[in-house]
């Protein structure tokens, strides 16, 4: 009949009013340690007497070493000696210790996600049932129905709530959840995604060698939560848009597969960390920050001093390597070495921490009257090797609904 809406006709308009108007954005974040901290000068007499390996001189002097060079002062670590009297299988490489790893994580690793969600909801302002959408990321999880579905109970989502889990992204999973839930929120009006990432190296720890010595010596616990959602929001003052995530990316570097590994085994994960990480980021990094600049009109790059900078601490060396071939100003990653020093690198989580920490001081500085960078990139380094970026802005006032 002329004139009148076919069905496809609706099923079009309704697929165009499904999208949100606005950019997706970061609306609240949270972090969360165990309450066991472990100071790094420390780590090597409690790593190898936990572990019965004092005899190993010299290995526990190269860990000394590399304790000095680390960037870190602290980790928080549930790991400890009790733990370890319970199940000696854990630091044992000749003794099954799965499943003691994966029974403990499996209360321990949603205990932190749990506290860290709280807060992220406290914070946002909205009531936990406006959440759509949750999104878990994880290394220390080998159970299905997984942690998300726990958390989701815990915290008296809907029931409707759409959940995803990540396993072994390492390091990039927060970047990865970050993008899916930027994805998401755009492409579902009145979408509010709940990120969460929560790491616990009780599912990697064992005795030391000369292979697995750099990640036993940077490793940490934590759990980071964010809310994603897309504007407009309501100029009401309940939900908050800190930071604007206008384009995300994934890279892959061709041929670096065995660069950074982890694989689950019966005696825990074990990962691979090789020498060439910091050299391999270096040489790879301009170019797909130029590329995530070119994907949103940028035909020339920004002034990369121009930006502000929230990047995955993965290890001391990466952010030199980074500082370096960017040529940036000390203070551009102060927030990275910032969030390494006190906390270590809390695989996918840690880039939870450092936004958190780039808002803090952003927040900070603006209560200064210092001007700050409008536009700024996040980036997440994790096995493959993939880097995670994501364009960020200073959310702009078309983002706020007039009431
Ligand atoms: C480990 C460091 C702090 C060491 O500092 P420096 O490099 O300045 O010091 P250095 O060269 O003197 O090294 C100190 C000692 O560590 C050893 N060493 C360095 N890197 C090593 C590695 N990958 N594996 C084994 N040993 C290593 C050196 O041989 C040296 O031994 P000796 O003293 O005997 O000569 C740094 O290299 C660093 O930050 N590396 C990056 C770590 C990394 O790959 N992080 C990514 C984590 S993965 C991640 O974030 C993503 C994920 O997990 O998914």
């Amino acid at each position: 009949m002329p004139g009148a809406a076919t069905e496809d006709d609706t099923v079009d308009s309704r697929r165009y009013t499904q999208h949100a108007q606005g950019p997706a954005a970061i609306l609240a974040i949270s972090t969360e340690n165990p309450t066991n901290i472990v100071p790094q000068d420390e780590f090597g007499g409690f790593y190898f007497g936990l572990t019965k390996c004092d005899h190993l001189t010299e290995l526990k002097e190269k860990m000394k070493r590399i304790c000095e060079k680390s960037g870190i002062e602290k980790r928080y670590m549930h790991l400890g000696d009790e733990l370890i009297r319970a199940h000696p299988e854990i630091i044992d490489k000749n003794l099954p210790s799965l499943d003691a790893r994966a029974n403990i994580a499996a209360t321990e690793v949603l205990k932190l996600a749990e506290s860290a969600a709280r807060k992220a909801i406290a914070e946002w302002g909205r009531p936990a049932t406006d959440i759509t959408h949750l999104i878990f990321s994880t290394y220390s999880g080998c159970r299905a129905p997984s942690y998300d579905l726990q958390l989701a109970s815990l915290l008296g989502l809907r029931p409707t709530i759409s959940r995803t889990i990540l396993s072994l992204h390492g390091c990039s999973g927060g970047g990865r959840a970050l993008q899916l839930a930027k994805e998401l929120a755009e492409n579902n009006r009145g979408a509010r995604v709940l990120v969460v990432c929560s790491e616990m190296i009780l599912m990697c720890i064992t005795s030391p060698d000369v292979t697995n010595i750099v990640g036993q010596t940077i490793f940490g616990d934590g759990a980071g939560a964010v809310i994603v959602g897309a504007g407009p929001f309501d100029n009401d003052g309940v939900e908050r848009p800190l930071l604007e995530m206008v384009a995300a990316s994934q890279n892959m570097i061709p041929g670096t597969e065995k660069e950074i590994g982890m694989q689950i085994t019966s005696t825990g994960i074990v990962f691979q960390l090789s020498m060439k990480v910091p050299k391999l980021i270096r040489d790879n990094i301009q170019q797909c920050l130029i590329d995530a600049f070119r994907s949103i009109g940028n035909s020339d790059p920004p002034n990369w001093n121009d930006l502000f900078w929230a990047v995955h601490p993965g290890g001391r060396a990466i952010l030199d390597s980074i500082e370096g071939t960017l040529q940036l100003q000390p203070s551009k990653l102060a927030a990275s070495r910032h969030v390494l020093r006190e906390y270590g690198n809390m695989s996918g989580a840690t880039i939870t921490f450092v936004l958190d920490e780039v808002r803090r001081r952003r927040e900070k500085e603006d209560g200064q009257q210092q001007q700050q960078p409008e536009w700024g990139v996040m980036l997440a380094f994790g096995p493959g090797i993939t880097i995670e970026t994501i364009v960020l802005r200073t959310p702009q006032p078309r983002c706020l609904k007039e009431n």
